[in-house]
């Protein structure tokens, strides 16, 4: 069907109204952003405003994009109400905002405003362009980057049930071209003491490098000396520049970030680089929401990713770091060796964490090159004592298993008990009785009668289908290690 001059002259307005809607609407968003800026400051402005683009106005509905999911609930739960109390008033009328998420489609019809002008800054470097970006030795000069261990890498780091998801996650991340669509941002891995967070961030920056991407390793206290020190030298402003262009930017040891003005700029610094499509890792000793001294903003954006934590090492991941620790000695020190019943003990016995069990094997092989003595057990005993903790394992009840599970799982402790058959109770009431079955030293048919009076064939079928579950399944294993430790607290 043909178009009539009538339906031609209708397309053609409406295009028109269309454009000058969206220009009406370019004009207002700058003077809605001026007032935002003024009313909430440089710093929440830069944070959460800077990357709105107008995607679609129409009428009184106006449709904004951000590039991250998190940056939309962000703002739909913190500012949506002012952003539409303020559109109202500049363009006189009631207006509905929707925030969408941009996608590559969108990004390409977007209208862009001028971009509104910022408070003056003192004379910038030339903003340099990812072709023209520095390159990663510019970058490491530029900032001071903590020099990578090339030992700790993922062929040492070695996988047992507490860090499966973690190391999953920065494998992932490690591997990932540039070209890929970014999943985890930021990645923020936590842990104890000594149970390997450094050697994976060090994994991750050395095969991200070698896959040719600009990466920056920096420790917490690093980035805060970087930040500190450009500033008294006034070369902030190349600084900054200079970390808003790498590809993947990796910092440890979160909790040691100082002061207000540098968690600022490490806040500016996220959201620059996750706005513009670059990967983060970060690591830290506790989850985002128990850093009690960090900005609220820089919490609130790593709780947006991914956060995995790398559990306690238990006894056959100890035993296999150090088969890996012999392995290294050996090349070391031709004819040194520890037996399988040494290795035992130390597994067994050096419970802590990853660096007690590097300085048992360093005492080994002190003990036996300096004394000429064979590692026996009994030496074994005598060098590392002071690393043995003798930790009286906690009894635990069956009844706090069904209450910790059923809290877990949002169930109630009787529909654990009950003979309910729904999928939401019968995983978790398996789950419940194999922490019971390993856990306490209550015999199967015991179990049952405690699980609703169940025949120990049930339970026994439970116990066997969490066992096969958890040696296929990161995500329930991480679950399951996550109820343990709470039992054991
Ligand atoms: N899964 C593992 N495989 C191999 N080595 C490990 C593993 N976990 C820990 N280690 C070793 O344990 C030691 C301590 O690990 P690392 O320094 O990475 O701990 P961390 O979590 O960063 O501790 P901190 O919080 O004190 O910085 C290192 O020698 C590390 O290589």
């Amino acid at each position: 069907m043909f178009a009539t001059h009538d339906t031609v002259r209708e397309i053609t307005e409406d295009a028109t109204d269309t454009m000058s809607d969206s220009m009406r609407a370019g004009a207002i968003w700058e003077r809605v952003s001026r007032r935002l800026r003024a009313e909430l400051g440089e710093d929440v402005f830069s944070s959460w405003f800077k990357s709105i683009e107008i995607e679609a106005a129409q009428g009184d509905a106006v449709r904004l994009s951000v590039p991250t999911r998190f940056l939309k609930s962000w703002i739909d739960h913190h500012y949506k109400d002012r952003i539409i109390a303020r559109w109202s008033e500049e363009a006189d009328r009631p207006v509905s905002i929707d925030v969408a998420v941009r996608t590559a489609a969108s990004a390409r019809a977007v209208v862009r405003p001028r971009p509104v002008e910022e408070t003056p800054r003192p004379a910038a470097a030339p903003a340099a362009g990812r072709a023209e970006a520095p390159q990663l030795s510019s970058v490491q000069n530029t900032l001071g980057g903590s020099p990578l261990d090339p030992r700790l890498t993922f062929d040492t780091f070695i996988q047992g049930r507490s860090n499966t998801l973690a190391r999953a996650a920065a494998l992932q991340v490690a591997q990932a071209r540039p070209t890929d669509a970014v999943l985890f941002n930021p990645l923020y891995i936590h842990a104890g003491v000594g149970l390997g967070k450094t050697h994976l961030l060090h994994a991750v920056a050395g095969m991200a490098q070698a896959g040719g991407r600009r990466v920056l390793y920096l420790t917490a206290e690093k980035f805060t000396f970087g930040f500190v020190a450009a500033l008294k030298n006034q070369t902030a402003i190349a600084f900054k520049e200079a970390l808003r262009n790498i590809d993947l930017l990796i910092i440890d040891d979160l909790q040691f970030l100082q002061g207000k003005q540098t968690q600022a700029e490490f806040c500016h610094t996220l959201n620059a680089l996750i706005d513009a499509g670059r990967q983060i890792v970060v690591a830290g000793d506790r989850p985002p929401s128990d850093l009690e001294n960090l900005d609220e903003r820089v919490r609130s954006r790593l709780a947006g990713g991914l956060t995995v934590e790398i559990g306690a090492l238990d006894e056959n991941l100890r035993f296999d770091i150090l088969k890996q620790k012999l392995a290294q000695a050996k090349l070391a020190h031709p004819g040194f060796d520890v037996p399988p019943a040494v290795m035992t003990y130390v597994a067994k016995n050096v419970t802590q964490n990853g660096r007690d069990l590097d300085g048992a094997f360093n005492r080994l092989i002190a003990t036996n090159r300096l004394t000429s003595q064979p590692v026996t057990v009994e030496m074994a005993e005598r060098s590392i004592r002071d690393l043995v903790r003798v930790v009286e394992p906690k009894r635990v009840k069956i009844e706090d298993i069904q209450k910790i599970v059923a809290q877990h799982y949002n169930v109630s402790r009787s529909d654990i008990l009950s003979s309910r058959r729904t999928a939401t109770v019968v995983r978790p009431r398996q789950i419940a009785m194999y922490l019971a079955k390993t856990m306490t030293l209550r015999s199967l048919p015991e179990i049952g009668r405690r699980f609703g009076g169940r025949d120990h064939t049930t339970v026994l079928h439970a116990v066997r289908k969490i066992e096969g579950l958890v040696g296929q399944d990161p995500a329930l294993c991480e679950e399951v290690e996550v109820l343990k430790r709470r039992l054991n607290d």
